[in-house]
C-alpha cells in the first residue's frame, strides 16, 4: 500500500522526529535525496547549469542545500531568491561556500536568459507551508520556466498545488519530476494537482516511525490487489464463487449490456446472470457470451445472485426507474452506475443496510451534488467525500485519478494510479461496473471491490493496445489479473 498524509499530520511527525535528531538533520536528508534525484535527471552533473527558485521557507532551504551539493560536483548553480531578505540562511551559506551564486530582487528580464540557458530548474518556491495560489513574482518566474521548456524538479510538491486536497488555485508549477520527503501527500496523488507532479519520487527521511497507522489516503499496489483478489479453492463451485446479477442495457443501448457482462465475466465471480426485458438484448448478450445465465421479470425472482450491478445504458422511462428501485430493495451489495445514478432515489440508497457502490464520473457526481461539473473536477477529493456522506454509499469517482471514498468516513480515501487517458472511451465505464459488481459478488467489501476493480480496469487498459475500445479493456482484464498475481 502507498500511504499519503495531510500536512498537519506530517508536521506533527516531523516535530517528533526532529526532537530526536541533531539540528538540521532532516533537511540534510531531504536535500541529499533531492540532489541525488537531480543528478539522475541531469545525467552529467559536471558543467550542468542549474537554476534554483528559492522561496522564503524550508522548501527553499532544501533547494539551496541540494544546489550546494550539485555545485560541489561541478554544476554551475544559480539561486533566484524570491524574497532575498528571508531566504534560508544556512542553505544560502552552504551554496555560496560550494561556489554557487544567488541573485534576487532585480527585474525579471535577466532571469529569462538565465532560465533559458538552464539544464534543470529546481522549484523550491513553496512546499507544505504554501497558502493559496502562487504570488505574482512566483507566477512570473513560473511563466518564464514554462516558456523556456526547461525540465523542472519540484521540491516536496509543485509550488502552487494544495498538498491536502490536490486543488490548484490559479497557477502552479508544472514539474517533470517531484521529489517528496517522508511520505506522499494526498495532493500529489489527486488531479488536478497530480497533473503537475510528473513522476513522484519519495525520499525516506525516517518519518515513517512517527506517522500514525491510519493514513489520510492510500493507493493499492500489486501486492495489495493480489492479496484481495478472489481465488477459487478446491471446494468452490460457481455459486460459492459468487453470482453477479447485471441489470444494464436497453433496446436503445444494447452495447451497455454486452460490455457490463464482459466486465462481470472477468471480475472473478463464478457466474453472471443477466436480467433484461428486451429479447433482442438478451440475444445479443448470449451470442457474445454463451456462458451468461439469462433472466427476466422481477428482481426478487431472478434466481440466486450475491450482488447486483445496475444502471449502464438503461435509458429513461418508468420501467428503467422501477428496475433501479427494485434492485435497491434487494438485501445484497448493489453497484449503481450511469443512468442508474440519475434514476435512483437517493433516500432509497441512504436507507439500504447492505453495501451500495456508486460509480459516477464528474458530471454525474455534479448532478447528484447539485453543482457544476468543473467544481467537482477542481475539488475531486472533497466531492467524493461529500457524495459518500450524502448517499451513505461507497463512491467511486471516475477520472484520470479515480478516487474511492468509503461509506465509513474514518477509512482513508483510496486513489487509483493505474488509469490511463485511453480509458476515456465509450463503454469503458460499463466494463468497470460489471467488474466491480463481480468482485462484490465474490465477497469483497465495497471499498475493496471498488478500488480493486478500478486498479484492474486501469491496468487492463495499459495492457490493451491503443487506441483501445471498451471491449479491449474487458478482454485485457485477465492479463491485468496475471500481472498482479505473478
Ligand atoms: N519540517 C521539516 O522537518 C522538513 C521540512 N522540509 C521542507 O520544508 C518544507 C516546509 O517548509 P516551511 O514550513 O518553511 O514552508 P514552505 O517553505 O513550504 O513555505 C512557507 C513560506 O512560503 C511563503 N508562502 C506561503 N504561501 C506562499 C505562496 N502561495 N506563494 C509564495 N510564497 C508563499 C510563506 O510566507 C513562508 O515564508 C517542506 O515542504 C519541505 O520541503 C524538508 O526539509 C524535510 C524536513
Ligand atoms: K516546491
Amino acid at each position: 500500500m502507498r500511504y499519503a498524509y495531510r500536512v498537519e499530520t506530517v508536521r506533527t511527525a516531523e516535530r517528533e522526529l526532529m526532537a530526536r535528531l541533531p539540528e538540521g538533520m532532516l533537511m540534510r536528508r531531504a536535500a541529499a535525496g533531492l540532489a541525488a534525484a537531480c543528478r539522475g535527471l541531469l545525467g552529467r552533473t559536471y558543467g550542468a547549469r542549474v537554476v534554483l527558485l528559492v522561496g522564503s521557507g524550508d522548501n527553499g532551504g532544501d533547494a539551496l542545500y541540494a544546489g550546494a551539493e550539485l555545485a560541489r560536483r561541478g554544476a554551475g548553480v544559480t539561486a533566484v531568491l524570491l524574497s532575498p531578505e528571508r531566504a534560508h540562511e544556512g542553505g544560502l551559506r552552504a551554496l555560496r561556500a560550494a561556489g554557487g551564486r544567488a541573485v534576487g530582487g532585480v527585474p525579471s528580464e535577466p532571469y529569462a536568459e538565465l532560465i533559458g540557458r538552464a539544464d534543470l530548474v529546481v522549484d523550491g518556491i513553496v512546499g507544505i507551508g504554501g497558502k493559496g495560489g502562487l504570488r505574482p513574482v512566483a507566477v512570473e518566474l513560473t511563466d518564464l520556466v514554462r516558456d523556456a521548456g526547461v525540465p523542472v524538479v519540484a521540491v516536496d510538491l509543485p509550488s502552487g498545488v494544495d498538498a491536502d486536497t490536490g486543488e490548484v488555485n490559479g497557477q502552479a508549477v508544472r514539474a517533470g519530476a517531484t521529489v517528496t520527503f517522508g511520505t506522499y501527500k494526498p495532493g500529489l496523488l489527486v488531479d488536478p494537482a497530480h497533473e503537475h507532479t510528473g513522476a513522484v519520487r519519495l525520499v525516506d527521511i525516517g518519518l515513517d516511525a512517527c506517522l500514525p497507522r491510519a493514513a489520510d489516503m492510500e493507493a493499492l499496489q500489486h501486492a495489495d490487489v493480489a492479496r484481495l483478489l478472489p481465488r477459487p479453492g478446491a471446494e468452490s463451485d460457481k455459486y460459492r464463487r459468487g453470482v453477479v446479477g447485471v441489470a444494464a442495457g436497453s433496446g436503445t443501448y444494447p452495447g451497455a449490456a454486452v460490455l457490463a457482462v464482459a466486465g462481470a465475466l472477468r471480475g472473478g465471480a463464478g457466474a453472471v446472470r443477466y436480467l433484461g426485458e428486451s429479447e433482442s438484448v438478451r440475444e445479443q448478450v448470449i451470442r457474445r457470451f454463451p456462458e451468461t445465465l439469462l433472466t427476466q421479470g422481477p428482481v426478487r425472482r431472478a434466481g440466486r445472485v450475491q450482488a447486483w450491478a445496475v444502471g449502464s445504458g438503461l435509458g429513461d422511462g418508468s420501467a428503467a426507474r422501477e428496475l433501479v428501485a427494485d434492485v435497491l430493495t434487494a438485501d445484497l451489495p448493489v453497484l449503481v452506475d450511469a443512468d442508474g445514478l440519475r434514476l435512483m432515489d437517493v433516500s432509497a440508497v441512504r436507507e439500504r443496510t447492505a453495501p451500495t457502490v456508486l460509480t459516477p464520473h464528474a458530471g454525474e457526481a455534479a448532478a447528484l451534488l447539485g453543482r457544476g461539473r468543473e467544481e467537482v473536477e477542481a475539488a475531486r477529493l472533497a466531492s467524493v467525500r461529500e457524495l459518500a456522506e450524502l448517499t451513505g454509499a461507497t463512491v467511486l469517482l471516475k477520472g484520470s485519478t479515480t478516487l474511492v471514498a468509503d461509506a465509513d468516513r474514518t477509512k482513508p480515501v483510496r486513489v487509483n494510479a493505474t488509469g490511463t487517458g485511453w480509458l476515456a472511451t465509450a463503454g469503458s465505464g460499463d466494463v468497470l461496473s460489471g467488474a466491480v459488481g463481480s468482485l462484490l459478488a465474490a465477497g469483497l467489501d465495497a471499498l475493496d471491490a471498488a478500488s480493486v476493480g478500478a486498479y484492474l480496469h486501469g491496468l487492463a487498459a495499459r495492457h490493451a493496445a491503443p487506441p483501445l475500445t471498451a471491449m479491449d479493456v474487458a478482454h485485457a482484464l485477465p492479463h491485468a489479473w496475471q500481472s498482479v498475481t505473478n
